[in-house]
């Protein structure tokens, strides 16, 4: 059960259509040379592959779009093709894939324009994001079929945070400005989910570099509110995230877990 306190201006939709756009695009500079990220291996099976399965394990998603590299198209759809997926088939989810763009915030754009009418949610949920539990993915959706417009998972941080003066030249210490209060600051996650027009209106509107799609609904100034995100949504971003991915698919393999 999710903790948010919402302030609602979408209205409950308890029996709203949910899509998931899954932006794939990326190249995984940070990862290291190879294949684009979303089509390396975890497990034996594309990363891609396991962030598709991840939404379609929740049985309010009905429909999965899946944002391809811009040359990848193909190849995406023949291992959508070639991976068992649950919930595909007669009357359950169906799937796409459409090519991505050059930054995360255009292959999500033009995910969201794939989109049928008939979806009134949408979720948006990074491939580099393999291993997020389904009861996370409920969460967020509970939240905005509850009336939430924007909602992102999120975790407290372990870290302290300090804000630096980027340095100017090479091997130059960074000063450090400030150190905000850490128990203000949270760490979030994919899937966010949101109110499919409220999503559409913010990639519409806001232009400049974002990082996530929350921040381009916070810009528009409506409320975003979090759940409870999961260690296990971690981002693979570098090679160590890797061996934590493989470590952790290789535990919910001993215990049986899907
Ligand atoms: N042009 C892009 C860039 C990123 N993404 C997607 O956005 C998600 C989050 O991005 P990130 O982890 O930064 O992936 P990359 O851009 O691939 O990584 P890097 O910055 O290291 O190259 C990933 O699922 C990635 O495939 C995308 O669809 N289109
Ligand atoms: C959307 C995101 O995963 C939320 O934490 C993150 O902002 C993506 O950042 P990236 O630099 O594109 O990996």
């Amino acid at each position: 059960m999710s903790d948010v306190s919402r302030p609602s201006t979408t209205g409950a939709r308890p029996a709203a259509r949910t899509a998931a756009v899954i932006p794939a695009a990326g190249r995984g500079v940070r990862l290291g040379p190879g294949a684009p990220k979303a089509l390396r291996a975890l497990g034996g099976v594309p990363m891609l592959i396991h962030a598709v399965r991840a939404m379609a394990a929740s049985r309010a998603v009905s429909l999965v779009v899946v944002v391809a590299p811009p040359d990848g198209a193909a190849e995406v759809k023949s291992l959508l093709d070639a991976h068992a997926l649950p919930g595909a088939g007669a009357g359950g989810t169906d799937f796409l894939v459409v090519p991505g763009g050059e930054s995360r915030q255009e292959s999500v754009r033009l995910g969201l324009e794939a989109l049928p009418p008939d979806h009134d949610i949408v979720l948006v949920h990074d491939a580099a994001r393999p291993l997020v539990p389904v009861d996370t993915v409920d969460a967020v959706i509970e939240a905005v079929r509850e009336g939430a417009p924007a909602v992102v998972p999120a975790l407290p941080l372990a870290d302290t945070v300090k804000e630096v003066e980027p340095a100017t030249a090479e091997g130059e210490p960074e000063r450090v400005l400030a150190t905000p209060d850490r128990a203000r600051l949270r760490a979030v996650q994919t899937p966010q989910g949101f109110d499919r027009a409220t999503l559409v209106r913010a990639h519409e509107t806001v232009t400049g570099n974002v990082t996530d799609d929350a921040s381009m609904v916070e810009q528009l100034g409506v409320p975003v509110v979090t759940v409870p995100g999961h260690p296990e949504a971690f981002k693979v971003t570098r090679p160590l995230d890797l061996v934590l991915a493989e470590a952790v698919l290789a535990r919910r393999r001993l215990n049986d877990v899907f």
